[in-house]
């Protein structure tokens, strides 16, 4: 089994008056394709400064990043985008969406910053309409959905593209337990069909949907027994 992610001593600091101050400490993780990873840990002890290296939003890191064959500490911000927009699609605690385009309209964002003509991408919305069976909300604006109707469209939105690796950041955080445990179980069956999957997460509960857990304490990572 091939490794999809590979962190090698990473770190992670920022300029503090008289010294640094350190959020990543000494990185190491494996993650391979397939994998429901779950990232744990106390408040401020650096679980979104990690998604955001693994996401390849943040570069300032010192040490080594492997994401699907590439030396990510080697890219530069040109090709850190390319491959974000290639391989990574995100999920966030509030959905993201553009206020002021149709559920159609945001599904077909991420396909617009591809070399695909319109009558294939038109299709590739109708498919994720229909497979997220949120067909008749299309035309809606977001204002006008639920919370959990825009997390579907918003998780719908993150594999239009197919991306190998699925990042979530307390995907459920804002939403009732009910449409919370929708969402889950949705991230469950993309694992199922193949997508590699890292959430961070509050909730015991969901961390239950993934395969692993890592924990986060004061930066430094540690793997649950
Ligand atoms: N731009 C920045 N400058 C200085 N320190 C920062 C910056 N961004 C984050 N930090 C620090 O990094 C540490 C980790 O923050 P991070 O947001 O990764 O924690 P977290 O585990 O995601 O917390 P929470 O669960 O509250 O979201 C915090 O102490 C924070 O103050």
């Amino acid at each position: 089994m091939s490794a999809l992610i590979e962190l090698k001593n990473v770190e992670r600091s920022y300029p503090l008056a008289g010294g640094r101050s350190w959020v990543l400490r000494n990185i190491n993780l494996s993650i391979d394709e397939g994998e429901f990873v779950s990232i744990m840990g106390p408040s401020g002890s650096g679980k979104t400064s990690l998604l955001n290296v693994l996401g390849l939003m943040d570069a300032e890191f010192e040490g080594e990043y492997r994401l699907a064959g590439n030396e990510v500490h080697r890219l530069n911000g040109k090709q850190r985008q390319a491959l974000q927009r290639e391989a990574i699609g995100f999920i966030f605690q509030h959905y993201h969406l553009l206020d002021d385009l149709t559920v159609a309209e945001n599904l077909d964002l991420p396909l617009s910053y591809r070399d695909i003509r319109a009558p294939e991408r038109k299709a590739l919305v109708g498919d994720i309409l229909d497979r997220f069976q949120i067909v008749g909300k299309k035309d809606l604006y977001p204002r006008q959905l639920s919370g959990g109707q825009q997390q579907l469209v918003a998780v719908a939105r993150a594999v239009i593209t197919r991306p190998k690796l699925l990042l979530a950041d307390e995907p459920t955080g804002a939403l009732h337990s009910t449409q919370g445990q929708m969402i889950m179980e949705l991230l469950a069956e993309l694992n199922r069909e193949g997508a590699t999957i890292v959430q961070v997460t509050h909730s015991p509960q969901n961390a239950t949907y993934g395969n692993r857990t890592v924990h986060l304490q004061d930066g430094w990572l540690t793997e649950a027994a």
